[in-house]
């Protein structure tokens, strides 16, 4: 079968990895960037024109979507899907999980655990009662936008708070308050789930002083073993966000797991150098198994003698 990946760039190790195990499992790779591809919308169905011709015979992709992109991205992705292709990773899963303050809404409604979280338009005035409201200082406070680590501030006093609180409120810049779990000593995890399991978890600590884990910002990545509990919550997070390829990432607490972030196109690098897990290898049987199952429906449904491509 034919599988594409969605990526800008057939140059980065996440990109590299999947085409390798694409054509270890036995497969025909191709890597297919994204923005360069037009979608035309008519009666007959979508359709594709990539470098000026039409895309045809790819049975599934792996969508390798950059956050500044995402509209354009999730567009290609669910022309894909209507096109018949079977996605790693549904084009509404990534909308979804793009959204932090969205995201975290529905990993609340499911019950899982996370640091509390306020948003409010701050009508002028309530922003010392809203930092109350998640316990006080020192406090998180996040920009929605923001990744990498950027756009995440730790501060120690009320006062700090509230001029942060005010600063970004005054750019109009989007933003949540969050508890502060210390006791995660500037370490998080990072749980890699393909479907319906978990392949492979590091443990990110920040550098020295940092209370950001984020390997960008200097934290370094050691193998761990997950708690029954930390898998749980891993793998329902990535459940409850529709996404079968997911890296979840939480915080250890005295109250358990809280998850603070599901990531829809997790970089591989970094997983598969801490663990030494085949992580490409995982998320091709699991897209390679999947294209079987669907074809085989499709058999069913148009009878025996069907020569559907699948
Ligand atoms: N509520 C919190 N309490 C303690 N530490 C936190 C909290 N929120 C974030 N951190 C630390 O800051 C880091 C960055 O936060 P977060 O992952 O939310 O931001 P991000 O910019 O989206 O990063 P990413 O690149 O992973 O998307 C986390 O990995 C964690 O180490
Ligand atoms: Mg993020
Ligand atoms: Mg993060």
């Amino acid at each position: 079968m034919k599988i594409a990946i969605l990526s800008r760039d057939h140059n980065l190790y996440s990109t590299r990895r999947l085409v390798e195990a694409i054509k270890a499992a036995g497969h025909e790779a191709q890597v297919v960037d994204h923005m360069l591809c037009d979608l035309i919308i008519e009666q007959d169905g979508p359709y594709i024109i990539y470098k000026g011709e039409k895309l045809e015979g790819i049975d599934a992709i792996i969508p390798r979507i950059g956050a500044s992109v995402t509209f354009y991205g999730t567009a290609v992705v669910r022309q894909f899907e209507l096109m018949g292709a079977f996605s790693a990773v549904e084009s509404q899963a990534i909308v979804r999980s793009r959204d932090k303050l969205r995201s975290l809404q529905i990993l609340s409604k499911a019950g899982l655990g996370m640091p509390k979280t306020a948003f409010t338009n701050f009508s002028k005035g309530n922003e010392k009662a809203l930092i109350e409201r998640v316990g006080g200082a020192p406090v998180i406070i996040k920009l929605l936008e923001g990744t990498q680590g950027l756009g995440v501030v730790l501060a120690e006093t009320k006062k700090a708070a509230q001029s942060v609180v005010e600063a970004f409120h005054g750019l109009k810049a989007r933003i949540i308050v969050q508890e502060f779990v210390k006791e995660a000593k500037g370490a998080d995890i990072r749980a890699f789930v393909v479907n319906g399991k978990v392949v492979g978890a590091m443990k990110r600590q920040g550098a020295e002083g940092e209370f950001r884990s984020n390997l960008h910002r200097g934290g370094n990545a050691t193998v761990i073993e997950l708690s029954k509990q930390e898998k749980k919550a891993a793998l329902n997070a990535a459940k409850a966000l529709g996404l079968a390829v997911a890296g979840v990432d939480m915080l250890q607490s005295d109250r358990g797991p809280l998850i603070l972030e599901v990531n829809s196109s997790p970089g591989l690098e970094g997983i598969e150098q801490a663990t030494g897990v085949d992580i490409a290898g995982a998320i091709i049987a699991y897209v390679a198994d999947s294209v079987k199952k669907k074809g085989h429906k499709k058999k069913k449904k148009n009878g025996q003698n069907s020569q559907g491509r699948h």
